[in-house]
């Protein structure tokens, strides 16, 4: 077990090159049980930074410490702690969203009974339990985006990243959807979102930090 000081997530020097650097020399410390705001424009380097902590990128140089846990070294230790959900996130569309979530449930090894009592929560919160037995095929974009994100919750992840979460969300769903991660971040998990909406960052976030050509500028983290 981490001591209650460690932070969620650290990243030093961190850097992605494709042809040219995406992500370059970031600092970046976001701090257990907060919720966190990367802010910065299109092309900045905000979902490259995260892919490079959820093990879906290799860094070309830098250090990315979750909970302690070195993630370069030991991927899939910093896995089990972390949930990503992308902005485009994929849903088995035969599937009921109650289905989908007991299957990922499965996948994460948590029990049958367990899953079923988290799935209901789930599905409550963001408004889809009405919706539990019907196939997610017929589901608008904003209901398929809030089913995935139950999907990500389902093993109750220590550290919960979401790219632009509330893009394509009518109010009512960004409600619903920010009420899930305030309640989450109320019981101890730590959340970081990226977006490019000030605004949303503003409201939703503990704390901010602004990226722009993959940097933390000028090592902007509001407030300290
Ligand atoms: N797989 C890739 N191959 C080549 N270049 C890439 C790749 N992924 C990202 N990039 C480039 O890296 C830079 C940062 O992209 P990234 O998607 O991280 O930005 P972002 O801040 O998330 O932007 P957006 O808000 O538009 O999603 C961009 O110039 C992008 O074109």
């Amino acid at each position: 077990m981490s001591s209650p000081d460690v932070a969620a997530l650290e990243l030093r020097g961190l850097k992605k090159v494709f042809t040219r650097p995406a992500v370059d020399d970031l600092d970046l410390t976001v701090r257990a049980g907060e919720l966190y705001a990367l802010l910065g424009p299109n092309g900045a380097g905000k979902t490259t930074t995260l892919r490079m902590v959820a093990g879906l990128t290799q860094p070309t140089a830098g250090s990315i410490r979750v909970f302690g846990v070195d993630a370069v070294a030991d991927p899939v230790a910093a896995k089990r702690m972390i949930a990503w959900l992308p902005d485009e996130p994929m849903l088995y569309d035969k599937l009921t969203p109650m289905e989908y979530l007991e299957f990922v449930a499965g996948l994460w090894g948590v029990n049958a009974k367990t899953a079923r009592k988290r799935a209901q929560e789930l599905l409550e919160w963001l408004a889809l339990w009405e919706h539990r037995g019907e196939r997610c095929e017929g589901f608008s974009r904003g209901m398929k985006q809030k089913a995935a994100l139950a999907g990500a919750l389902i093993h109750e992840p220590r550290l919960l990243m979401l790219d632009e979460p509330l893009t394509g969300l009518d109010a009512a769903m960004a409600r619903q959807v920010k009420n899930v991660l305030q309640e989450k971040v109320r019981t101890g998990a730590t959340v970081i979102l990226t977006t490019h909406i000030l605004d949303v960052a503003e409201r939703m976030a503990d704390r901010i930090g602004i990226i722009q050509h993959g940097r933390c500028w000028p090592k902007a983290v509001w407030p300290n």
